[in-house]
């Protein structure tokens, strides 16, 4: 479907391919492997996927924000450029959330926290699938958007408020850095 090529998948889905150069991609993965990752908690449970924040962080045990170290130098022209491809101001996102996904983890159905706005993500390692799909009434609407390395994307509008978003457990090594502005006040 040529005339579909420019097209985004959902509406408030943008993808870049290589906001990241091979060079920053592996000292990305060498800065989140040695910042002390952690296994995601949730209400008692452990994922398998290991994380840290940095700017601010959401702590689901208790399901609230909570402080977190601030970004440090490496991060800040990662955050920059992808600000500058989301075209917002740079400080305006508050939030790194560094990801490595082991062989056996993923991460299921949900819609980021309203308390975030802006979400924007860039991939590392191997390559994975974002699922999406959105209930109606007799099932879901669903789409897929490939994960690339070094890519980024940019979730707002409808693909960020109306559509939950998954990444199936990979078999090989996957790293996210995901950036969050905070939701603008309604
Ligand atoms: O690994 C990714 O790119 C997605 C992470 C994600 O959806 C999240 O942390 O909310
Ligand atoms: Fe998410």
């Amino acid at each position: 479907m040529l005339e579909l090529f420019d097209a985004p998948l959902l509406p408030g889905l943008a993808t870049r391919a290589n906001l990241i150069t091979a060079d920053e991609e592996h000292m990305l993965i060498d800065r989140i492997d040695a910042t002390g990752l952690e296994p995601f908690r949730f209400q008692g449970w452990t994922g398998k996927r290991l994380t840290t924040s940095f700017g601010w962080s959401y702590d689901f045990e208790v399901g609230r924000p909570k402080d977190a170290p601030p970004m440090p130098d490496w991060l800040l022209p990662i955050r920059d450029r992808a600000a500058d491809f989301a075209g917002l101001a740079p400080e305006t996102l508050i939030q790194a959330l560094l990801i490595r996904y082991d062989p056996g983890a993923g991460i299921g159905w949900h819609r980021d926290r309203p308390i975030y706005g802006h979400v924007l993500g860039i991939s590392l390692g191997e390559p994975a699938t974002m699922r999406f799909r959105r209930r109606r009434a007799d099932g879901f609407d669903r789409a897929s958007l490939p994960l690339d390395p070094r890519g980024g994307y940019h979730m707002s509008g409808p693909a960020r408020h109306d559509w939950e978003h998954s990444i199936a457990p990979m078999e090989h090594l996957r790293w996210s850095i995901t950036f969050r502005s905070l939701a603008e006040h309604r």
